[in-house]
């Protein structure tokens, strides 16, 4: 009996594909290679099955099972199948993301003769090549012998080919086009878990007579601990100036060995595999700054040793400030503590699916509950996993899990390479790693016995991923602690509305932590009201008179101060007085922000290109003159962090002010710096955007500044006030939380804004209370569940024409149950050089509005409108 199998792929059609089991019978779960247009595409097996299927055309066998068993849990599998009905998501898309797998996929084209070519060799043979072409005789010829060397029927890679026949890419694409070749793109199983060599100095052999190089060689290896990685000591002698060769005489000798290791990732100074200690990795890590002393090789040796222990000293200051801070798992725990940790620890004994939100107010030791509650699982032999928004803005997180758990660890973030993430991945699979810190796709990891989940500033928008499948990283924790029967931790000083009304309703259990640590008081918060401002000083001003008082009190007495300027850049926008032209991006249609250029190494932008999309990237100089009206009136609008930092600069010229935004911090390491920086008291004066608000637990900051974060609540979204009573209750949090108490000036317009109002007064509950009244009123979440639907084109006919097409279908099918705003223009009409018109649903019922959205894809499926041109978004965080 013919068995068949179906298989989801990575393309963006919600169906699955059947193939012909060819050979071995793969499993459910596991991966497989298949054929698809032309392709061989890596999918995954979701049911094996005897229904030979109806339709007409030809079934194709799988080509390769890669996996003997199900790569993925069953749990897993059942959390992607959520995903794919909730989000209406393609479910290949979904198993594709929770694969990080690709690195093990080696992808590349090879070439075989097709029916016309084999009929131009025939007839070349007889006639000669007299076709004619506009090639040259010479690469004419080489395609005779492109075709010649083909003839046996194999496949060839393009590698083999241009060994062969000298044939370039060009070249054969160019005999593709003719149809005398077809291309075909080979996926190949490869293994990712490279293995490296490393010298090992060989301590017995007594030491003979050396030349100058073979002493520099040793000395080197004996200054690191007599280890080393070949790949670093060969650059260190390269820059020396010692012969490669050199190594190879040493290890001739017996004098030293090589050895092959599995190779280890690192990740930012901490060593993820094997390694205990934080500080010991990085000083290893620094071996390119000290090799720059193999100059003398006498006393290298002595001065090497000097400098590793330097380096780690070094290191160890960096990292742990001026005076050191207790790590959050030293502290015993206070009594709220103590009862929130009893809380989950029950449910955790318990068994099963228990969903908690832990409320707990900004300086009231959340991160010591979460360390507690983790070690709780792993005693009781379960794996934890923490979810962060984003592991490069609170490095003091993963350092400390490290440093806790250490080779428990694995730490799953954007910035790692696909074999290091592969390699993580698996190890997480093999239960070696029972500890995961990750951001939002880290819900995916393989846990072995999975008893916890924990989420850490639940509210956060960077849970929400903006491509397909446009899951909530917080929401797919709850279900993946349902289909385990784990225990989930939502934690937040300021829980998102649907959290809070799921808590309400008794779906999760509430544990709240009212006040901070050690008894330390909230800040003081005092708005300033800028209308006021102006009338009193006739001048539109960055910094109001009483910011800059403060400012410079608190200096005087040797405390920090950071100031929150949610803006990047100089300015926000370029505005022509005389026509009042702003200057948009050529693909997006929004402002271009200016940004000065620096001189020095940390010019980021490029002088003559000045202006930049923050949404497209792309780049332009200041123009002369306005480009609609001519006029030479520019006017630079709307203050962004880095004209803050250049005022500051100004007002308070003895101040070590330093700027913490997307521009000053690329990556974890500068980050990392910029903290230490911080901790260490070097910086005394911090601005920034929304990225100092984010858990940064520096306890010398004893005021914080809120210049403009009201602007956002004119935008066009529902969730304006929520966000910014968010971000004001979260960067006022960081005021305060050493021994001395903080305190808080907001500027703003709309002093009397209930959002603002509430977040001065530290209330978050009456906070809440207004704005779901509002929400119920307006029926928004979490009183209505609601999706964002944008008809994109890079024709504006097109998506006119398509959002028509789909309004008319919405307004016949006559939906009671679901509200159908629009068509409108996106508040972006056009992004990225796609023109975009939206409609938003809502419904009270969740299923109804899933039907909704498949019955309309169907009827865009007869209309001709591809799928990749609807975007559906369920549950949408931005509207824009
Ligand atoms: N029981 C305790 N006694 C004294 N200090 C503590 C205790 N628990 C935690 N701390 C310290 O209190 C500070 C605040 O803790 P933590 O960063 O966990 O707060 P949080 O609740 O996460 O706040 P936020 O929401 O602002 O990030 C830290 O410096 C931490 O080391
Ligand atoms: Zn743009």
């Amino acid at each position: 009996m013919a068995l068949f199998c179906d298989v989801a792929l990575p393309v963006p059609l919600d169906r699955t594909f059947t193939y012909a089991v060819n050979g071995v019978v793969p499993v459910v779960g596991a991966r497989v290679l298949v054929p698809f247009s032309g392709q061989r595409l890596m999918g995954v097996v979701v049911r094996v099955h005897e229904d030979a299927p109806v339709e007409e055309f030809e079934i194709k066998p799988v080509q390769q099972v890669l996996d003997d068993a199900a790569l993925l849990p069953e749990e897993l599998m059942k959390l992607a199948g959520w995903i794919a009905q909730y989000y209406v998501a393609p479910l290949g898309e979904v198993l594709r993301g929770m694969l990080p797998l690709a690195a093990e996929v080696k992808r590349h084209f090879s070439y075989r003769i097709a029916e016309a070519g084999r009929k131009v060799l025939y007839e070349g043979a007889v006639k000669g090549s007299s076709r004619r072409s506009k090639l040259t005789v010479e690469e004419q010829n080489r395609e005779y012998s492109v075709l010649n060397y083909l003839e046996g029927g194999e496949a060839a890679k393009m590698s083999a080919l241009r060994s062969a026949t000298g044939a370039n890419k060009g070249l054969l694409e160019g005999m593709v086009r003719k149809k005398w070749l077809v291309r075909e793109a080979v996926a190949e199983e490869r293994d990712a878990r490279r293995l490296e060599k490393v010298a090992v100095l060989v301590g017995e052999a007594r030491l003979p007579k050396l030349n100058e190089n073979q002493t520099a060689i040793l000395a080197e290896l004996a200054a690191v601990g007599g280890r080393m990685r070949v790949r670093d000591l060969r650059l260190s002698l390269t820059r020396a100036g010692v012969p490669e060769s050199t190594l190879g005489t040493l290890v001739k000798r017996g004098l030293v060995g090589v050895e092959e290791v599995k190779r280890e990732f690192w990740m930012g100074g901490l060593v993820a595999e094997g390694g205990e200690e934080a500080d010991s990795s990085a000083a290893l890590r620094n071996d390119n700054q000290k090799n720059r002393n193999l100059r003398a090789p006498e006393d290298r040796t002595m001065r090497a040793q000097e400098d590793t222990t330097l380096h780690a000293q070094e290191n160890r200051t960096m990292h742990a400030g001026e005076k050191r801070k207790k790590h959050a798992h030293e502290h015993a725990l206070n009594e709220a503590q103590m009862e929130a940790l009893g809380t989950i620890a029950v449910a955790m004994e318990k068994g099963g699916f228990r969903p908690h939100l832990l409320y707990g107010i900004t300086g009231s030791g959340k991160t010591s509950v979460y360390f507690a509650a983790m070690q709780r699982a792993l005693d009781a032999g379960k794996s934890a996993l923490l979810l962060v928004p984003e592991i490069g803005l609170t490095p003091a997180m993963a350092g400390q899990m490290v440093a806790a758990f250490g080779g428990e660890v694995a730490l799953l973030h954007s910035q790692l390479t696909p074999d290091e993430r592969a390699e993580q991945w698996h190890r997480i699979r093999r239960g070696e790693a029972r500890i995961v810190v990750g951001t939002r796709s880290a819900v995916f990891a393989p846990m072995v016995d999975l008893g916890l989940i924990i989420v850490d500033e639940e509210h956060d928008s960077s849970y929400k991923q903006e491509e397909t499948p446009r899951y909530h990283g917080r929401d797919v924790a709850v279900m993946r602690a349902k289909f385990n029967d784990a225990v989930v931790v939502l934690g937040s000083a300021t829980p998102s509305l649907e959290s809070w009304a799921n808590a309400e309703k008794g779906r999760y259990a509430r544990v709240e932590m009212r006040a901070r640590v050690a008894d330390r008081p909230m800040p003081l918060v005092e708005l300033v009201d800028m209308r006021e401002e102006f009338r009193e000083t006739g001048q539109e001003q960055i910094f109001s008179r009483r910011l800059m008082e403060e400012t410079q009190a608190t200096l005087d007495r040797g405390e920090q101060v950071i100031l929150l300027l949610n803006r990047r850049g100089y300015s926000s926008t370029v505005l022509c007085r005389s026509c009042g032209e702003k200057i948009e991006c050529e693909n997006c249609a929004v402002s271009m922000t200016y940004h000065k250029p620096v001189s020095g190494n940390d010019a980021i932008a490029q002088p003559g290109q000045r202006l930049e999309c923050h949404y497209c990237g792309s780049r332009r100089a200041v123009p002369k003159a306005c480009p609609k009206c001519e006029s030479e009136h520019l006017y630079f609008l709307g203050v962004g962090s880095q004209q803050g930092e250049e005022r500051l600069q100004e007002l308070f010229p003895t101040a070590r002010i330093g700027r913490m935004d997307r521009d000053t911090v690329r990556g974890r390491s500068d980050m990392e710096r910029l903290l230490a920086r911080l901790h260490g008291g070097e910086i005394n004066l911090l601005v920034g955007t929304q990225m100092i608000a984010k858990g940064h637990d520096i306890h010398g900051v004893t005021l914080v500044g809120v210049i403009g974060a009201d602007f956002q609540l004119g935008l066009p979204d529902f969730r304006a006030a929520e966000r910014v009573f968010q971000l004001l209750t979260q960067v006022s949090g960081r005021a305060g939380r050493g021994d001395l108490i903080g305190k808080v000036l907001v500027q703003t317009y709309h002093p009397d804004h209930y959002a603002i109002q509430f977040a001065a007064k530290h209330d978050y509950p009456g906070f809440v209370a207004k704005e779901m009244q509002y929400r119920r009123w307006m029926h928004y979440p979490p009183f209505a569940v609601l999706a964002n639907v944008v008809v994109q084109s890079e024709k504006l006919e097109e998506a006119t024409a398509w959002a028509g097409t789909l309004g008319r279908w919405f307004q016949k099918a006559r939906l009671d149950k679901v509200r159908v705003l629009g068509p409108a223009a996106a508040p972006i009409v056009r992004l990225k050089r796609i023109y975009r018109y939206h409609f938003v649903l809502k419904a009270e019922r969740r299923q109804t509005l899933s039907e909704t959205l498949r019955a309309m894809l169907a009827y865009a499926e007869t209309q001709g409108i591809a799928r990749r041109n609807l975007m559906v978004d369920v549950d949408a965080v931005h509207l824009m």
